[in-house]
């Protein structure tokens, strides 16, 4: 699983947001945000039956038209054309909880400052769990994606392989969410690293999970074409 990302990539260098790579990335991350605001609105409203009824219609007919353009599966494919970036632009994009560009997810930002690591997000009503809180599933997901990028820290970078996490008090929704984690410690493949996720200065779950760099098998897994 070669890094082909260019030297002067590195999303993780600062608090500022990584700007989109190109404007086809940058409309993306609109249409995401446009996206994002929509679920917010199904969740949080009462329309009329006619009213969701036209608006399921209205954007049927939008998914048709942008489902009629070219279309790439994965990070890996859109990487291939060798138009859209490279994946480690693309994951920037993409990601399931940091990327910018999918709606599904809450845009966690992440940075190192030295060896250590921090991060920010906020959830919104679609990320409801217990009534008001943050589901602790994504609690667990942004813990995983923030400890998998603080781990480069350490020097290597490998797979979830065990994650711990530890829910000290509920989460709460729309509320700044504060991430700070470091690498424990380094062992030949296996890289341990600590996260704390924080609401209003106070601790609301602390994690550790152990990432493994792949056998060389499993990188040519992910290699192959
Ligand atoms: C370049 C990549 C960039 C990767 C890019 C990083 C992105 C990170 C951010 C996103 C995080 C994710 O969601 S990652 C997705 C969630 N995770 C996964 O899907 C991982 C699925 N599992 C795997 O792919 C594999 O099992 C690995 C990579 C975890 C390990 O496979 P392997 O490399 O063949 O490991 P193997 O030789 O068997 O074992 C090496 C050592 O680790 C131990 N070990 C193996 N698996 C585990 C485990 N789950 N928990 C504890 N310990 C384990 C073994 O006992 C052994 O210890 P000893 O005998 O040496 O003591």
């Amino acid at each position: 699983m070669p890094d082909d990302s260019p030297s002067t990539f590195n999303p993780f260098a600062s608090a500022e947001i990584t700007p989109p790579v190109s404007s086809h990335w940058a409309a993306k991350r609109e249409l995401a945000q446009a996206l994002r605001e929509l679920s917010n609105t199904l969740v949080t409203s009462a329309p009329s039956e006619e009213l969701l009824k036209q608006a399921s219609a209205t954007i049927s007919e939008l998914n048709k038209a942008l489902a009629n353009s070219p279309r790439y599966y994965g990070s890996q494919e859109f990487a291939n054309t060798q138009e859209h970036g490279s994946r480690g632009e693309l994951n920037y994009e993409l990601n399931a909880i940091g990327g910018l560009s999918n709606p599904l997810s809450p845009g966690l930002n992440m940075w190192l400052e030295g060896k250590l690591a921090f991060g920010k997000v906020k959830c919104g009503y679609a990320y409801e769990g217990p009534p008001g809180f943050v589901h602790g599933g994504y609690v667990a997901a942004i813990l995983d994606q923030f400890l998998g990028m603080a781990q480069i820290a350490g020097g290597q970078s490998g797979m979830t392989g065990t994650l711990h996490v530890r829910y000290l008090r509920p989460t709460p929704l729309n509320t700044d969410l504060d991430l700070r984690g470091s690498v424990d410690r380094v062992d030949g493949r296996k890289t341990v690293v600590t996260a704390e996720l924080l609401a209003n200065g106070e601790v609301t779950a602390r994690s550790e999970g152990l990432f493994i760099r792949p056998s060389n098998t499993l990188k040519e897994m992910f290699e192959k074409d």
